[in-house]
């Protein structure tokens, strides 16, 4: 689903009704009870206003005619009460308004999130629209439902309140209430233009939001910190920050002059109107016709039904606003798997189960053993419509239990046979099959689940060292040893272990410590990882430690068939380089081994070499086939063994 279908879909009546049903379903799943409790007080809160006006009147009157002590009494004390009804439902209606908002704003970010990790690929987040619509989409969910709750429920109590006041003031003179209600007419209608405005505008205005925090994220992130004070980046990022921050205040400058200007003109209508019925009901008091206390009734019922009136108009354009909002939530939802190209053109993005189960379907053949091996048989790809084919009419062959080296120059499309062996895209043309079934057709979890991978970019997770590596399989996480296993077999047992706290240590400064992690848990139990004060609770590991970690999380996928590894040795020293590669060929042995190499003595032992070149394959056999061959692979061989040797030889002359 295109961002554009999406917006029509957003937009318009249909739209804001299938937003509302939405809300009313969210209401009744997240809060209940506690929505059942609030309409109480709704009811309750309309009518105090309007008892409060009627004692009044009763008493102005009474006052006339010689009420009696025992009547002023009850009527004083029928005030007060009200009056101290209004102030207590104020108060408890401010929490249940406050409870039903966070509830309903958590159920929405768990749907909401879930929606977001649901799809089985990653073209979406790669596409600016989307983001923009997951912006919006994240307001809804942390702002939406307390704009809504507070709007449902002032226009709810607001109604009582002018139901009550204008049967009094129709009582009193029908006149006037036809005025003040008339008078309704144009300020609803300048509401809702208003509430348009600023729905648009915060849709125009949240890709600039989007940049702002990148700056700020940029300027604050202690992994840009060193480039950014390196090349003095920081000024020159701080201004673009700052106009991003002047164009998205210029664009609510502009809706707030508007407002200024609309609520000026409405104000000055309401108090003409309030003008005209007070001095029709001073003259008809003075003809003799009413009372005083009418007055005081006619002042109440006024004010009130030109406050609610005011309050319904305005709110109306609130829930309009938040209905808005809540469209864009229920896009991401329901387009759970939204691809920035249309099906059948450009990388599909992988579409996941969106939404709730339908009617039973066959599910996905399991994932075969790899008894027969993973091919690819004729696969085109490019990351869009209008880039350039990366991947062109690429046959591969990874047979079962061997070693495949895929080697190439920066851009020959190496990565991207990982990410699509993944599953995170999907072949343009061509399919991949794993023991002969197209892997298009398998479950992708299962599927992962069979596959082992260590990205170039792997991430660095700001958690313990211990669940660092518990990532890669948190069931088998559990199991004694499991952990501690994988790490030792990556080579980084040892450093680990050596840690102030041991596994347990934050593997960053930026959340050590915090109440409640793992860390203070075991400071508490007084544990031997116990420190000092002064010892730090996080540590920094180096890129080639991380690396480890990295391929220690992916060893933890014992049951895994297939061995991805995407430059795993990139961050080693030739030590630990050469321990990696003889560890990777024990761990390997039963498995298949997809390994992406830049370093060319890392895949001298491989079963197979296939030199990638501009996304298709350009040569493939062993080491001593290809150096037969004397072909690329013969050639960047050497290239490397020269500046190894040469270093060796300035090496040794120094
Ligand atoms: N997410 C993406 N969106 C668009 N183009 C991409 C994306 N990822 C990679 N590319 C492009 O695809 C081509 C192949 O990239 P890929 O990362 O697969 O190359 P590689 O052989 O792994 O390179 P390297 O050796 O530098 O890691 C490059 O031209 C790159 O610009």
């Amino acid at each position: 689903m295109g961002a554009r279908t999406g917006a029509a879909r957003g937009a318009g009546w249909r739209g804001r009704v299938g937003a509302l049903v939405v809300a009313t379903r969210l209401y009744h799943r997240a809060a209940p009870a506690t929505v059942v409790a609030r309409a109480a007080t709704i009811a309750a809160a309309g009518l105090v206003p309007v008892a409060a006006a009627w004692l009044t009147k009763a008493l102005v009157d009474g006052l006339g005619t010689g009420l009696t002590v025992r009547t002023t009494v009850l009527l004083a004390i029928g005030l007060a009460v009200t009056g101290a009804l209004g102030a207590v439902l104020a108060h408890v209606a401010r929490y249940l308004d406050q409870e039903i908002a966070r509830r309903v704003s958590l159920h929405m970010q768990a749907t909401l999130f879930g929606a977001v990790v649901r799809p089985t690929g990653i073209a979406q987040l790669e596409d600016p629209e989307y983001h923009d619509r997951l912006q919006l989409a994240r307001l809804a969910g942390e702002s939406g439902p307390v704009l809504l709750t507070a709007a449902l429920v002032s226009v709810v109590q607001s109604l009582v309140t002018v139901s009550a006041f204008t049967v009094s003031l129709v009582v009193l003179s029908p006149l006037a209430a036809g005025l003040v209600l008339a008078s309704a007419v144009p300020a609803l209608v300048a509401q809702l233009r208003l509430g348009r405005l600023r729905s648009s505008t915060t849709a125009l205005v949240s890709p600039r939001a989007r940049r702002r925090l990148f700056y700020a994220t940029l300027l604050t992130d202690l992994r840009t910190a060193k480039e950014i004070r390196l090349f003095g980046l920081g000024n020159h990022f701080r201004d673009r920050m700052l106009d991003e921050v002047g164009s998205v205040h210029a664009a609510e400058r502009n809706v707030d002059r508007v407002t200024v200007r609309t609520e000026t003109w409405l104000a000055l209508l309401t108090a003409f109107v309030a003008g005209a019925v007070l001095v029709m009901t001073v003259l008809r008091i003075g003809a003799g016709v009413g009372t005083v206390g009418d007055l005081t009734l006619l002042v109440a019922a006024l004010g009130a039904v030109q406050g609610s009136v005011a309050a319904i108009v305005g709110q109306v354009a609130v829930i309009d606003e938040a209905l808005v909002l809540i469209g864009r939530y229920v896009e991401i939802v329901d387009d759970a798997a939204p691809s920035p190209h249309a099906p059948g053109s450009g990388p599909a993005a992988v579409a996941g189960p969106a939404g709730p189960a339908g009617p039973a379907r066959p599910g996905p053949p399991p994932v075969p053993s790899a008894t027969t091996g993973i091919r690819f048989e004729g696969v085109w790809f490019r990351y869009a419509d209008d880039a350039p084919w990366v991947l062109r009419d690429l046959d591969l062959d990874i047979r079962p239990g061997s070693w495949v080296a895929l080697v190439g120059a920066n851009g020959a499309g190496k990565s991207t046979v990982v990410k699509l062996l993944c599953r995170l895209y999907e072949p343009t043309r061509g399919r991949i099959t794993w023991d002969g079934t197209d892997v298009a057709t398998l479950d992708p979890a299962v599927l992962r689940s069979r596959i082992a991978t260590v990205f170039q970019d792997f991430v660095c997770y700001e958690l313990t060292a211990r669940e660092n590596v518990a990532l890669g399989d948190l069931r088998r996480a559990e199991q004694p040893g499991a952990v501690e296993s994988a790490a030792e077999h990556a080579g980084v047992g040892d450093v680990l272990a050596a840690l102030p706290r041991g596994y347990d240590t934050m593997l960053t400064r930026a959340f050590a410590g915090l109440p409640g992690d793992p860390v203070d848990e075991a400071a508490d139990d007084d544990a031997p990882g116990d420190l000092p004060a002064h010892e730090p609770a996080g540590v920094v590991l180096s890129g080639g430690q991380w690396q480890r970690v990295a391929v220690a999380r992916s060893l933890l996928r014992e049951d895994a068939g297939l061995l991805v590894l995407d430059e795993p040795s990139s961050g080693l020293d030739p030590r630990a380089e050469a321990e990696l590669q003889a560890m990777l060929r024990a761990v390997g042995r039963g498995r298949s081994t997809l390994l992406v190499a830049h370093r060319l003595s890392t895949v001298r032992d491989a079963d197979r070499i296939v030199v990638l070149d501009d996304g298709t394959v350009l040569e493939s056999g062993d080491h001593d086939a290809l150096m037969d061959l004397d072909g690329e692979y013969a050639a960047l061989f050497r290239l490397q063994a020269e500046g190894y040797r040469e270093r060796a030889t300035a090496g040794g002359a120094s």
